[in-house]
C-alpha cells in the first residue's frame, strides 16, 4: 500500500499542514513532515477537508441500472469529494429486507470508491401500510440505522409513531419525505405566482410544513430521533427552529438545488428543473440559507436523483422528478453560502461532513484531520472555477440543472482509507 505525503495543504480553519497517510490512517499531521519513501503530493494552495458525507443519495441499484449503479454513483460521489454516501431505499426491489440492504452494502464495498451505507425502507414496498423488518435490517451486515420511505411520505400518523418507537431501541432515525399526499395530488411545481402564470398544478408549501409539524410533535411524544429530508420552505425552517428550541430530537437537511434555484426555472418547461419537493421562491431560498448558516438546518444532502434520458427528456408532466447532484454539491454550497459570506469553510465541513456522519452514525467519517484518524479526506482547490458539462459527469445520468454554469472550487484528490479515489481531478477507476 502506497504511503502518501500531502505537503502544504491548508485546513478549513486556516492552518497549514502536512499529512502522512499510511495503512488507511493519518499517521502524522504536522507543519513540516519529511516522509522518506512516501509519494509526495504538492498541496500548495489546496484545502484538506474531511471526506464529505451524503445522507441522501439515490444509487438506483438494484432495478434501474440504466440510470445509475452503485459503482457509477460511487464514482460521482468520489469526484464530488465524498467518502461516504447513504443509499436511499426506493430501489426495485425496495430495500425493505435484510437481503436487499446487504446486497447494496456489498456492491458498495466491491466498488470500493466510497462507503455505501444503505438506508432501509420504513414500510413494506414503500406502500405505507405495514412496517418493514426494521430490526432485521438493523442487525444485518449493513447495520442499518436510517430508515426512510423517501419518494413517499410515511403519511399514516399511527405507522409513523410505531416506526419512531421501534428505532429507539437501536438509536435509529426515521428520515421523513415530508409531503402530505392529499395536498399534492397532480402537483407539478411549487404552488404560487409562477404556477398560476404557467397554469400548472401546485405543490403548496403547507403540504411539507404540515407533515414536519406533525412529526416533530410525534418525535417529542415518543422521545425518538426524526430527520427531515430536503427541507424546502421558509415555514419549514420556522417550525424546525421552534422544535429545536423545545429540545425535540430532530435534524434536517437542505439540498444544494434548493439553496440556489427557484420556481422561475419552471418557466422554460425544461423537466431538468422538475424535482420533489419543488424549487420554491426567492424568499424560501433566503430562509434556507439562513437556516443552514445558523444550524437550524443541520446538513446539506444532495438528494442525487439520476434519471434515464427517456424519463427526463419528455413533456414536463410526464417527466420524473429529481436531479443529479453529487459532483456539483460542494461547488454550489461554496457559491451560495461561502461566496455570500453566510458561512466559512469550517461551517461547510460541519454541514457536509461532520454533522451528516454524526446523524448517520458513521464513526470513520467526518473526523478532524489529526494523527490517528482514518484517512478519509478530500483536497479542494478553492481558487478553481469550472464549467458544468452534463456529458462530462461520471454519473450514468445527465439530469443536472447546472449545465453551462461556471461554479467555484474543484475537488482535486479524494482518499478513502488512504487510497486515492480521485487523482488530480480524475476518478482512479
Ligand atoms: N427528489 C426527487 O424528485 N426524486 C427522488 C425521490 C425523492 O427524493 O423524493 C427520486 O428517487 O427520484
Ligand atoms: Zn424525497
Ligand atoms: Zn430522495
Amino acid at each position: 500500500m502506497t504511503t502518501y505525503l500531502i505537503k502544504g495543504a491548508r485546513l478549513a480553519g486556516g492552518n497549514r499542514t502536512d499529512l502522512l497517510l499510511r495503512d488507511g490512517v493519518i499517521v502524522e499531521a504536522a507543519e513540516k513532515i519529511s516522509g522518506s519513501g512516501a509519494e509526495v503530493i504538492d498541496a500548495d494552495g489546496l484545502l484538506a477537508l474531511p471526506g464529505l458525507v451524503d445522507l441522501h443519495t439515490h444509487l438506483r441499484e438494484p432495478g434501474r441500472e440504466d440510470a445509475e449503479t452503485v459503482e457509477t454513483g460511487s464514482r460521482a460521489a468520489a469526484l464530488g469529494g465524498y467518502t461516504a454516501v447513504c443509499a436511499m431505499a426506493n430501489t426495485s426491489p425496495v430495500a425493505d429486507t435484510a437481503g436487499v440492504v446487504e446486497q447494496v452494502w456489498r456492491l458498495g464495498r466491491d466498488a470500493g470508491l466510497v462507503d455505501v451505507q444503505p438506508i432501509g425502507a420504513v414500510t413494506v414496498g414503500l406502500a405505507g401500510e405495514h412496517l418493514a423488518e426494521l430490526g432485521a435490517m438493523a442487525e444485518s451486515a449493513a447495520a442499518v440505522r436510517i430508515f426512510s420511505d423517501d419518494g413517499h411520505c410515511v403519511h399514516d400518523p399511527r405507522l409513523m409513531r410505531r416506526a419512531l418507537e421501534y428505532v429507539r431501541a437501536f438509536d435509529g432515525v426515521i428520515a421523513q419525505h415530508a409531503e402530505e399526499p392529499r395536498l399534492t395530488q397532480g402537483a407539478q411545481m411549487h404552488e404560487g405566482v409562477e404556477s398560476a402564470r404557467l397554469g400548472m398544478t401546485g405543490w403548496p408549501a403547507v403540504a411539507e410544513e404540515a407533515i414536519i409539524a406533525r412529526d416533530v410533535l410525534l418525535a417529542e411524544h415518543v422521545g425518538a430521533r426524526l430527520h427531515i429530508c430536503h427541507v424546502s420552505t421558509a415555514g419549514s425552517v420556522e417550525i424546525l427552529r421552534w422544535a429545536k428550541k423545545r429540545g425535540i430530537r430532530v435534524t434536517a437537511e437542505v439540498t444544494p438545488h434548493h439553496l440556489l434555484l427557484t420556481d422561475e426555472k419552471a418557466g422554460g418547461y425544461d423537466p431538468v428543473f422538475k424535482v420533489n419537493p419543488p424549487l420554491r421562491t426567492n424568499a424560501d431560498v433566503a430562509a434556507l440559507r439562513q437556516g443552514l448558516a445558523d444550524g437550524t438546518i443541520d446538513i446539506v444532502a444532495t438528494d442525487h436523483a439520476p434519471h434515464a434520458l427517456q424519463d427526463k427528456e419528455c413533456e414536463w408532466a410526464y417527466a420524473r422528478p429529481g436531479m443529479v447532484g453529487l459532483e456539483t454539491a460542494l461547488s454550489v454550497v461554496v457559491a451560495t453560502m461561502l461566496e455570500t459570506g453566510l458561512m466559512d469553510w469550517s461551517g461547510l465541513v460541519d454541514r457536509m461532513s461532520v454533522a451528516p456522519a454524526r446523524i448517520a452514525g458513521l464513526a470513520e467519517h467526518g473526523r478532524d484531520l489529526v494523527a490517528g484518524a482514518p484517512a478519509n479526506l478530500t483536497l479542494v482547490d478553492p481558487a478553481a472555477r469550472w464549467g458544468v458539462d452534463p456529458a462530462a459527469l461520471a454519473s450514468r445520468s445527465r439530469n443536472t440543472p447546472y449545465a453551462g454554469l461556471t461554479l467555484p472550487s474543484r475537488v482535486v484528490w479524494t482518499f478513502l482509507r488512504g487510497v486515492p479515489t480521485v487523482h488530480e481531478g480524475k476518478a482512479v477507476r
